[in-house]
C-alpha cells in the first residue's frame, strides 16, 4: 500500500511514531490514505555513510485497514485522553518539542563546543588579527560612550529643572561628544565585523573546498554532491553570522549590562539585586533556549542538505523525469524534505514565542518591581526622583541587554551547530597520493603489469570486483579488455588510474610499483577517455588544453582535435574552437571526440578507452578505432593502448584480448586465438554477430 501523509503535522506524528516504535506503526486513521496496489512504506534518511531504510509492512496495519466505521468507535474517555495526551505534548518540555524522533542520531556531526568552534574560527581568521582587534576597540568604546548616555541624559534634564546652568551646559556637551563618539564608533565596530566575517567564510570555504578536492575517489562514493555543495553554501553561510553579528553583539550588550547592573547597585544595592535576580532567571532561559535552537540548526543544515540532494539529483537527470513524466513524484520527494524543514521552523518560532514571553513578562515586572520599592523609597526619602529615573533608564538597560545576549547566544549556537559538520569536513586528512612524493622516470616505456590484483569496493566490502588478477601489457602494445557488462574491466582501469588502490597484489609501470611513483607525474603521462565524457562549461579549445601541463598552442589543439576526428564539427560551430559547451549541448559521440582530443594533447604514453556500450556503438567504435590507428601509424610517438572494447571491429584492432568473467581473466590471445579456443570469447563474439544479423 503506497501511503499519502495528509498534513505536515500528521507527517511528524508518523515519523516520530515509526521511530519510537521501530517495528509498529500507530497512525491517525484520518492522517493517512492508502492505495492498494503497493505494500511498504519506506523513508529514507541520507546519512554520510548510508541511508537508513525504515520499512513497515503495512498490510499488518489492521487499525487503519478496517473500514472508517472504527472511528466512529472511539469512545469518548479515549479522545478526552488523546485530547490530554496532545496538550501535554505541546507543553514546553513535551514530546512534540524533542527532535530526537526526528532524525537518526548517526547522520549528526560530532558536536563541538562553542569554544572548540570559536577557536577554529579563530584560527581561521587570526591571520588578519588587527582588523578583529580594532573592531573590538570600536565596540568597547561604543558601548562605553552608549552606557553614560542615560545619565546624561537624565542629569541634563534634572539638572534643567533646579535651574544649575553651568552644569546644564556641560552636561550637554558631554551628551553631544558622547552622541558623536557612539555614533562614529559603532559604524567603524560594524565595518570592521563585517569585513572579518567576509574573511572567515571566505575562507573556510577555501579550506573545505580545497580539502574536499584532495579526497579519495571512495569519499565521493560515499557522499553526495548536494549534500557537499549544501556544506559550501548555506553552511558556511550560516556561519557567516559569527563574527558579524552574534559575537559582536553579545559583546557589546555583555559590556553594557555589566555597566548598567554596575551603576544600578551603586544606585541602590537591594533594586539593583531584584533586577541582578531577575536577569538571571531571564539567562537561564536563554541557555535552554539557546540548546534547543543549535540542535534545531543542525538539522535544519541535514535537511536542507537533504532537500538540495533531490533538487541537484532531479535537475541533473532532468530529461529522464520528463520522459518518464515523474515532475509530480520528484515534487513531492523534494516537498517531504521541505515539509521537515517547516516542521523544525515550525517548531524554532514557537520556541522563539516562548523566549519572548518570558523576556516581556520578566522586563515588565522589572519595571513595576522599580516603581513599587523605588517609590516607597522616594516617599520614606531615602532615593530622589532623579535617581528613580536612572535606576529605571538602567535596569531597562540591564534587562534588554541580557535579551540580547540571549538572543545573540542563541543565533551563536545555531551557527555552532551549523558548523560542526564543515569543520568535520575540512579536518578530514588530504589522499595520500597528494602528500606522498614519489618517484619521476626519466622515460616511461609504458609497460603495465598487474600481480596478483584482488580487489573489493569499500561500499560494498561483500563483493569481490578483481580476483588474482595477473597481465602483463608491453609497450606500444594494443590490449583489448572484453567481457560481460559488470565483470570488472572499468575497475581494473580504475585501479590503473589509481582512483582506487588495490586490496592486495601490485601494479607495476616500467616495473616500478605504482604506489612509488609520483601520482601527479604519472598521471600527467596518461590518456583517459570514459565511456560517458562529461565537458566542462567553457569554451571546446579550454576543454581539450583541460590538465594539459605543458604548452600548448591553438595548432596543437586543432591538430589533437584532428587525429580524434573532432575539427570537422567543431569549425562547423558558429564560433568554431571558442563555442562555449557543457555535457548538454554536444552528442554523445562529438562530446566522445573531444575527449580523445583531450587525451591526446597529452601526448600520452598509456592510452586509456573505455568504449561506449550504448545507443553510440557505431560512432563510437569509429572514433575509438581511429584513435588505434593513428597510434599503429604513427611511428614517432609510442603509446601503449589499453581499451575496453565492446564491438568486433575494435577488438580486431587490437594486438591482444583479455576476458574477464566474474572479476577473473578467463581467456588472452589473438582475434584467431581466442576463435579457436571456442570459449568465452567466442561466446562473445557469436552473440553479437547474431545481434547484427
Ligand atoms: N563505485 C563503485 N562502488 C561499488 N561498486 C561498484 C562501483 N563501481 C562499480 N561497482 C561494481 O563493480 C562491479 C564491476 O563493475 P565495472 O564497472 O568494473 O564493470 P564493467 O565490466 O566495466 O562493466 P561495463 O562493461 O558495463 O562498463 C559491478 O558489479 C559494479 O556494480
Amino acid at each position: 500500500m503506497s501511503l499519502t501523509l495528509c498534513n505536515h503535522l500528521y507527517s511528524c506524528t508518523f515519523i516520530s511514531s515509526l521511530h519510537q516504535s521501530h517495528n509498529f506503526i500507530k497512525l491517525s486513521p484520518n492522517s493517512l490514505k492508502f492505495s492498494p496496489n503497493k505494500s511498504r512504506i519506506r523513508i529514507l534518511y541520507p546519512t554520510r555513510r548510508k541511508r537508513v531504510i525504515i520499512s513497515a509492512a503495512v498490510n499488518g496495519y489492521s487499525a487503519v485497514q478496517g473500514s472508517n466505521s472504527d472511528e466512529t468507535h472511539v469512545d469518548f474517555g479515549e479522545k478526552v485522553r488523546n485530547f490530554v495526551e496532545n496538550f501535554r505534548a505541546i507543553l514546553p518540555g513535551g514530546r512534540w518539542w524533542k527532535f530526537d524522533d526526528d532524525v537518526q542520531i548517526e547522520m549528526m556531526a560530532k558536536s563541538v563546543s562553542v569554544w572548540k568552534a570559536l577557536s577554529r574560527m579563530w584560527e581561521l581568521i587570526s591571520e588578519d588579527r588587527v582588523l578583529v582587534f580594532a573592531a573590538f576597540a570600536a565596540l568597547i568604546v561604543t558601548a562605553l560612550s552608549e552606557i553614560s548616555i542615560p545619565h546624561f541624559l537624565t542629569a541634563s534634564i534634572f539638572t534643567a529643572q533646579s535651574g544649575q546652568v553651568a552644569v546644564f551646559h556641560r552636561n550637554v556637551r558631554l551628551l553631544v561628544l558622547l552622541c558623536v563618539t557612539s555614533g562614529i564608533c559603532s559604524g567603524l565596530r560594524g565595518c570592521f565585523f563585517g569585513i572579518a566575517n567576509m574573511i572567515l567564510v571566505k575562507r573556510m570555504r577555501e579550506t573545505l573546498y580545497s580539502t574536499l578536492l584532495l579526497q579519495d575517489i571512495s569519499f565521493f562514493d560515499a557522499e553526495t554532491v548536494g549534500d557537499l555543495t549544501s556544506r559550501l553554501g548555506a553552511d558556511c553561510q550560516q556561519v557567516s553570522r559569527v563574527i558579524g553579528n552574534d559575537l559582536n553583539l553579545i559583546f557589546r550588550n555583555v559590556l553594557q549590562a555589566t555597566g548598567a547592573l554596575i551603576y544600578l547597585l551603586v544606585l541602590s544595592w537591594p533594586l539593583g539585586l531584584i533586577t541582578l535576580a531577575i536577569c538571571c532567571a531571564l539567562f537561564t532561559i536563554m541557555l535552554f533556549y539557546g540548546k534547543y535552537q543549535k540542535k534545531a540548526a543542525k538539522l535544519t543544515q541535514e535537511f536542507t542538505a537533504s532537500s538540495n540532494e533531490v533538487a541537484q539529483e532531479t535537475l541533473s537527470l532532468m530529461r529522464t523525469v520528463r520522459v518518464y513524466g515523474t515532475e509530480h513524484h520528484e515534487t513531492q520527494r523534494y516537498n517531504k524534505w521541505l515539509d521537515r524543514l517547516a516542521d523544525i521552523s515550525l517548531r524554532q518560532s514557537a520556541a522563539y514565542g516562548i523566549w519572548n514571553l518570558s523576556f516581556n513578562t520578566l522586563y515588565h515586572s522589572v519595571q513595576v518591581t522599580a516603581v513599587l520599592i523605588g517609590g516607597m523609597s522616594i516617599l520614606a526619602g531615602s532615593l530622589t526622583a532623579e535617581q528613580l529615573t536612572k535606576f529605571i533608564l538602567y535596569s531597562e538597560w540591564l534587562i534588554y541587554s541580557t535579551w540580547w545576549v540571549g538572543d545573540n547566544v542563541s543565533s551563536l549556537m545555531q551557527s555552532v551547530g551549523a558548523s560542526e559538520k564543515v569543520f568535520q569536513l575540512m579536518d578530514l586528512s588530504p589522499s595520500d597520493q597528494f602528500t606522498h612524493q614519489g618517484l619521476k622516470l626519466e622515460k616511461l616505456s609504458g609497460r603495465i603489469e598487474f600481480k596478483d590484483i584482488c580487489f573489493y569496493y569499500s561500499s560494498r566490502e561483500t563483493v569481490s570486483v578483481l580476483q588474482h588478477i595477473n597481465l602483463v601489457v608491453h609497450p606500444s602494445e594494443v590490449v583489448a579488455i572484453v567481457g560481460l557488462s559488470g565483470s570488472g574491466k572499468s575497475t581494473l582501469v580504475n585501479l590503473l588510474l589509481r582512483l582506487y588502490e588495490p586490496k592486495s597484489g601490485q601494479i607495476l609501470i616500467d616495473g616500478y610499483p605504482l604506489k612509488d611513483l609520483d601520482t601527479k607525474w604519472m598521471r600527467e603521462r596518461i590518456g583517459y577517455v570514459g565511456q560517458e565524457p562529461r565537458l566542462f562549461h567553457m569554451d571546446i579549445s579550454s576543454n581539450i588544453r583541460y590538465g594539459c601541463t605543458r604548452n600548448i598552442t591553438q595548432e596543437d589543439v586543432e591538430s589533437a582535435a584532428k587525429q580524434a576526428y573532432a575539427h570537422g564539427f567543431i569549425s562547423a560551430l558558429p564560433n568554431g574552437y571558442k563555442t562555449i559547451v557543457d555535457d548538454d549541448l554536444l552528442s554523445g559521440g562529438q562530446k566522445q571526440r573531444i575527449a580523445i582530443a583531450r587525451a591526446i594533447i597529452r601526448d600520452p604514453s598509456i592510452l586509456i578507452l573505455d568504449e561506449a556500450t550504448s545507443a553510440l556503438d557505431a560512432e563510437s567504435e569509429y572514433n575509438v578505432k581511429g584513435v588505434i590507428r593513428a597510434v599503429r601509424n604513427d611511428l614517432k610517438t609510442k603509446r601503449t593502448v589499453v581499451v575496453i572494447a565492446h564491438r568486433l571491429s575494435t577488438i580486431q584492432a587490437a594486438d591482444r584480448i583479455v576476458v574477464m568473467n566474474g572479476g577473473r581473466i578467463v581467456e588472452t590471445g589473438s582475434h584467431m586465438e581466442l576463435l579457436k579456443k571456442d570459449g568465452m570469447y567466442s561466446q562473445l563474439t557469436g552473440r553479437q554477430a547474431d545481434a547484427v544479423a
